[in-house]
């Protein structure tokens, strides 16, 4: 595609469920402009039109249709200033290590490299700031690198609800207690995922992996980046205030939209009342927001009053799935606060979760700046 003065941005697993939702959100993004798509040897060498089973209700953009699906090797990627990466798990640890060591920013969904204790695991209405560990994950890096580095988004569940437990935390203080059940749509498996006769008329409680991302994943993104005396910096797993979660992943009949239970304990008594909750959660404005990032969405958390939103059905893509839907906010009998967050998770969940990650990155400097960089963001 024509690139404009915008930024060269490249996708990795452009055929997939996220790929799919990345190559939407790029083709008509201010500042980004698809240059290179990449998928397994099976696509690599096909027009993009005739390697992908595209499932989007949009028709595939102009121009993206006629591109030729790259193998997902660096020197294929080398012009990107930017590579997304919505590759199987099974193929990412490999393929986005060699993105890295060829300096090349790689913002991931994969699970592979978010325990990486130099790799920042970012929401970005969350914790954009643990970008601050990037220098140290160059400067370890052998040899060390000048631009190359891997930020991972979470798994789309953990994405959903940490954005609510932000806003609760920024308000309230630490949470000491959570117990979170999912409800986690069809195509968060990917596709062609779960098979129609396991899923049809039918709930799977199940999910391979999934509560133990959770249940870590949570610590992670909520802890903060401390600096030992040696200089090294870490991320202190909310050792502050302990933080226990457990949490129970079910698949339901839905296409797309992960639905959670959450309940929760504040450290601090008395906790705050469920009014003080709605307006803390409908107030919370992260700093991707304040910053300009474009993809951000214009209200991080819609809070619902009728009794019985959120719904994937209804509430699913609205502001086009960058936000987060909470409802029934009401008093826990056994805890403090329960409530119930939706999520689309191949939106917020997944591609729009990586692009703010990446629009964070370029406003702050992190991504390579040159004159290009900087000529995109002004003309946006
Ligand atoms: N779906 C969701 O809601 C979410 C997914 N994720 C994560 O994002 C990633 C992508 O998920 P999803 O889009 O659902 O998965 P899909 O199975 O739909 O897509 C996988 C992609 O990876 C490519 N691929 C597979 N094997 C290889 C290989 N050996 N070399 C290069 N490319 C390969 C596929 O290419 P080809 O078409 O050629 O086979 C395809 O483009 C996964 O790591 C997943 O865990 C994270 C959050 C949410
Ligand atoms: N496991 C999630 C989606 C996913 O792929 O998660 P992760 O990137 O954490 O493996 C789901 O099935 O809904």
């Amino acid at each position: 595609m024509q690139s404009g003065g915008r930024i060269k941005v490249g996708v990795l697993g452009a055929t997939g469920t996220v790929g799919q939702r990345f190559i939407v959100l790029l083709s008509q993004h201010p500042w980004f402009v698809l240059h290179a798509l990449g998928a397994s040897p099976r696509s690599a060498g096909k027009k993009y039109k005739d390697a992908v089973n595209w499932k989007q209700t949009v028709r595939t953009p102009n121009g993206v249709g006629d591109m030729i699906v790259k193998e997902c090797k660096a020197s294929e990627f080398e012009d990107c200033k930017i590579v997304f990466s919505g590759l199987d798990a099974d193929a990412a640890g490999d393929i986005e290590s060699e993105f890295r060591s060829a300096d090349l920013a790689v913002f991931s969904n994969a699970k592979n490299y978010r325990r990486d204790p130099h790799v920042p695991l970012i929401v970005p209405l969350v914790n954009p700031s643990h970008l601050s560990i990037i220098p140290q994950q160059q400067s370890l890096h052998s040899p060390p690198l000048k631009k190359g580095f891997i930020v991972t988004n979470a798994n789309c569940s953990t994405t959903g609800y940490v954005i609510p437990l932000a806003a609760l935390e920024k308000a309230f203080g630490p949470i000491e207690l959570l117990l979170v059940t999912t409800m986690q749509a069809i195509s968060g498996a990917g596709y062609p995922g779960i098979s129609s006769l396991d899923i049809m008329d039918n709930v799977v409680p199940y999910i391979s992996g999934e509560e133990e991302k959770i249940e870590w994943e949570t610590l992670k993104i909520l802890g903060g980046v401390t600096e030992g005396d040696d200089g090294i910096k870490s991320f202190d797993m909310h050792a502050r205030h302990p933080l226990r979660v457990s949490a129970s992943c079910n698949r339901v009949p839905v296409i797309d939209g992960h639905t959670e239970c959450v309940s929760l304990r504040f450290a601090h008594r008395p906790p705050p009342s469920p009014q003080q909750v709605r307006e803390a959660l409908a107030s919370y404005t992260p700093d991707a927001q304040t910053l300009g990032c474009p993809s951000a969405p214009r209200h991080a958390i819609t809070v619902h009053e009728e009794p019985d939103r959120p719904q994937p059905r209804l509430d699913r893509y609205y502001q086009d799935g960058a936000g987060v839907s909470v409802g029934r906010v009401r008093q826990c009998q056994v805890l403090d606060i329960k409530f119930v967050v939706l999520a689309n998770n191949v939106s917020i969940g997944a591609a729009t979760s990586s692009i703010i990650n990446a629009e964070y990155a370029v406003l702050k400097g992190v991504v390579g700046v040159e004159g290009e960089v900087e000529a995109a963001v002004a003309n946006s």
